[in-house]
């Protein structure tokens, strides 16, 4: 793991978002489309904002949710209201947004068909990760009903997991599909969370799932 401490938040979001700036944007000049597919929750907000300024080529990037809550984007619950209302506008505004949820009373109702969205974009060009102070990652918590099968080599591409910590039945993409990545960056904020991250380079994966993202991760910390 690569850990890069940043002397204040502000300075910590916008290094980042220059960081993820030019990764797709090298991407897309070499390979005409790139993936970026990033955290919901309450920390990514102002890399949103100043993604959303960027020049870039933004009909050739292809964007996506680690993960989702099984909301309705009427909820200030919904990663995907965040994304639309921080990310998706201005400039990037042009972007693909590939969907996480589609209304249905249950994930499982629609996961493959919003699997068959997500494949094409793979291997992801650019991750960003939230982690919550429990060690989840996208949606893979600690103790939830699927973990062992989400954290597993040969897992699909997304899973419908329950967790009590979660509250609502989520939709996550799954260890495998997101280790895969070319560029994986977690960003986190806090002492408590930075405690949190030093335990869970101590633990297995099935203990504290982001330890599966730690390896090949550089993690972006300020206080
Ligand atoms: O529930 C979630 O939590 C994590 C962390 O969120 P934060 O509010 O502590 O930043 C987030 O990365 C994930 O996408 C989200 O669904």
């Amino acid at each position: 793991m690569n850990l890069i401490e940043y002397p204040d938040r502000e300075l910590l979001m916008l290094s980042l978002a220059d960081a993820i700036a030019s990764e797709l944007s090298e991407t897309v000049r070499r390979e005409g489309h790139a993936s970026f597919c990033v955290p919901g929750g309450t920390t990514p907000g102002p890399i949103f904002d100043t993604l959303s300024g960027v020049d870039l080529d933004w009909a050739k990037v292809s964007v996506f949710l680690n993960d989702e809550r099984w909301v309705g984007e009427d909820s200030p619950r919904s990663n995907t209201r965040l994304l639309r209302e921080r990310l998706l506008r201005g400039k990037a505004l042009h972007a693909k947004l590939i969907p996480l949820f589609k209304p249905a009373p249950q994930p499982e109702d629609v996961l493959h068909e919003l699997a068959e969205g997500i494949a094409p974009h793979l291997p992801i060009t650019v991750l960003l990760l939230g982690m919550g102070a429990d060690m989840h990652t996208a949606s893979l918590f600690p103790g939830a009903d699927r973990l062992a099968e989400a954290m597993a080599p040969d897992a699909p591409i997304l899973m419908a997991l329950r967790a009590e910590a979660a509250g609502e039945p989520r939709i996550t993409l799954t260890a495998p599909h997101l280790a895969g990545a070319m560029r994986i960056h977690i960003l986190i904020t806090g002492a408590e969370k930075r405690a949190a991250l030093d335990r869970a380079a101590t633990l297995r994966p099935l203990d504290a799932p982001v330890a599966a993202l730690l390896k090949d991760a550089t993690v972006h910390w300020a206080a």
